[in-house]
This record gives C-alpha cells, sequence and structure tokens, in this order.
C-alpha cells in the first residue's frame, strides 16, 4: 500500500474480460486528468511462447499434466511483486510487454508469443493499473496483494468466461476449440489453487452472469452479450458505499445481499464508473497530501 505512488488492480482469468474492464478504467483516468502507468499480467510470464511449449512438453513427459500459465511455475510472481512495491516507493520499476498477436507484434518489429525489452516507467505518473491474472496473489513466497491499494476481481460465471475464451483465442489468437478446452483442462489444477483465491482478497468483485443459457460453453456460437445478463457487484469490506446513490443512478438495480447489487449486465460501465471514480479521487487526495 502506499499513499504517494497508488497501485490499482483489475485481476481475472484468461478471458474473464480484465482488458475491456481496462477501456472503461483509461475513460476514467482521462476524464479526471490521472497519468497511469499500465502494466499487463502476461507480461510477468516467465516464457515466451516457443519457450513455453518447450517446458510443457518436458512437464508433461515427466508425468506432470497441471503445468500452465495460471501458476508460478509459468509466472514471475517475486518480480511482480517487486514492481508492485517499488512503484509504492519510487513511482518507477520494471515493465514489458507480452506480444500475443501479429496486430500487437507489428509496432515493435519482433514475432507474436515474445516480450518486448523491459523498460523502466518514466518519472511522473500518479498511478500504476495492473490488469492480468495474478494481480492479488499470495503464496508462500509473495504476498503481491498487500501492495496493491485497490483491487478489482472480474469474475464471470466459469461457463461464460470459458465461451469468452474460446471466442478470442479463436477469433483472435487462432488456435483451435480443441487445443483452448485443452488448455482450460490443463489449467485447472492451478484455476483452483490461485485464480479463485483472489477473489477473496480483492475489493470489488464483478461477476457477469447470462440469462440465456450457457450449458454447453463449448459448442456456442455467440458471447451472451451485456444485454442478456445480469451483474453482480460485491464490495469486500461495505463501509463507506453509498449504497442509495448507486441504486438510484442504475436502473433496475438491487442489493441481494447486504454488500452486494445486482443491475442489469449493460450498465456495467456506468457501475464501474459510478463506483470508481470517487475511490479514485480518494487515491489521488490520499496522493496529494503525502507528498
Ligand atoms: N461484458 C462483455 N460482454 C460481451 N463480451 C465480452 C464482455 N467482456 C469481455 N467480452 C469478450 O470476451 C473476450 C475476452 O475478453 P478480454 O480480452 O477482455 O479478456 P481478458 O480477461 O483480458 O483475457 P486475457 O487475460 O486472456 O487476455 C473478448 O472477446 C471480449 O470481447
Ligand atoms: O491469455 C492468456 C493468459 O492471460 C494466454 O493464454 C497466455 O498469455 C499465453 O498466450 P499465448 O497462448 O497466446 O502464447
Amino acid at each position: 500500500m502506499s499513499a504517494k505512488h497508488p497501485v490499482v488492480v483489475i485481476t481475472g482469468s484468461s478471458g474473464a474480460g480484465t482488458s475491456t474492464v481496462l477501456k472503461t478504467f483509461s475513460q476514467i483516468f482521462r476524464r479526471e486528468n490521472m497519468n497511469a502507468a499500465y502494466v499487463e499480467g502476461d507480461s510477468f510470464h516467465r516464457y515466451d511462447r516457443m519457450a513455453m511449449k518447450e517446458e510443457m512438453s518436458k512437464a508433461i513427459a515427466s508425468g506432470d499434466h497441471t503445468f500452465s500459465h495460471f501458476g508460478p511455475e509459468a509466472n514471475l510472481f517475486e518480480e511482480l511483486e517487486t514492481l508492485f512495491r517499488e512503484y509504492g516507493e519510487t513511482g518507477s520499476g520494471k515493465i514489458r510487454k507480452y506480444l500475443h498477436d501479429d496486430e500487437e507484434a507489428a509496432p515493435y518489429g519482433q514475432e507474436p508469443g515474445t516480450f518486448t525489452p523491459w523498460e523502466t516507467i518514466p518519472a511522473g505518473t500518479d498511478l500504476l493499473f495492473y490488469e492480468g491474472l495474478h494481480g492479488a496473489i499470495t503464496t508462500e513466497k509473495v504476498d503481491i496483494a498487500s501492495f496493491a491499494d485497490l483491487t478489482v476481481g472480474v469474475v464471470p460465471v466459469i461457463n461464460l468466461e470459458w465461451m469468452q475464451k474460446l471466442h478470442r483465442d479463436k477469433s483472435k489468437r487462432g488456435y483451435s476449440t480443441e487445443a483452448v478446452t485443452e488448455t482450460i483442462l490443463r489449467r485447472m489444477d492451478d484455476y483452483v489453487n490461485y485464480m479463485c483465491p483472489q477473489f477473496s482478497r480483492t475489493d470489488v468483485n464483478f461477476q457477469r452472469v447470462p440469462v440465456v443459457d450457457t450449458s454447453n460453453p463449448f459448442i456456442a456460437r455467440t458471447i451472451p452479450t451485456n444485454d442478456e445478463s445480469m451483474l453482480v457487484i460485491r464490495f469486500k469490506d461495505p463501509r463507506g458505499i453509498d449504497f442509495p446513490y448507486l441504486l438510484s443512478m442504475l436502473h433496475d438495480s438491487f442489493m441481494s445481499r447486504p454488500n452486494t447489487i445486482v443491475c442489469p449486465g449493460g450498465k456495467m460501465d456506468l457501475a464501474m464508473q459510478l463506483i470508481f471514480t470517487p475511490m479514485l479521487w480518494r487515491l489521488m487526495e490520499r496522493r496529494s497530501k503525502a507528498r
């Protein structure tokens, strides 16, 4: 935690929609004049695509069928913790990018599946914004969550998450249904042990729940739209949250628990703006008092 250099985290599984949520936060940062340094979680993978394939073959040959991008062996958790800690102390740290596809790789003149070189975050940013898989991870070796000032979980119900992953990996990243299914299965151990526990630590969780049939996510042609879903928003600590205001602004919303609002899925962007703008203001006020 850092008053001077706050760290804001959006964390979620692959296909959960964290990149989509990033767009809403970018809008808030632009409108509120906040200069954010962006870090993508995938840039803290330990291996590039070729090396990951090799490591995976070795793991499988040795009888380990659960080696995956969700777990500690395939990621640089210590380095991510260092980035959060250093940013909190100095407002800087080392970042890079993982280039998933041709479109992302082209501007760097690199192959997809590779990392850009490490770079130092320039001075003068107001906050660090992490978007990815592991922003609230805690293991025996690291406590990444403890260095974040605001943590948000993006967690569609699992059938929807799989549909979103299948759709994106097939349409944008060139994978087959079989390859994505195999990845989902191999990651399941790490999903349960590393991904899920994060969402008990996050300050706010957004869970998209479809109201159309998603019984077989592996054959679905389209992703349920926001209008075909409801949104469950859960606050870890409801103290200080202006629920009557949120209920009045989010048409057709209601409270399902003392710390949980449910609203139509189409209100996701508005809900995020209403909830996070004042939270970010508070982080910025705390920052200017600490300087
Ligand atoms: N609210 C939504 N409504 C409809 N489709 C959505 C929604 N959120 C995300 N998607 C779709 O789901 C897919 C995955 O979303 P996104 O790329 O944001 O996931 P991600 O969590 O960043 O995944 P990764 O970490 O693997 O990059 C995309 O095709 C996106 O358009
Ligand atoms: O989305 C992911 C994790 O968030 C990807 O599965 C991971 O980054 C590996 O990517 P690729 O299979 O394209 O090399």
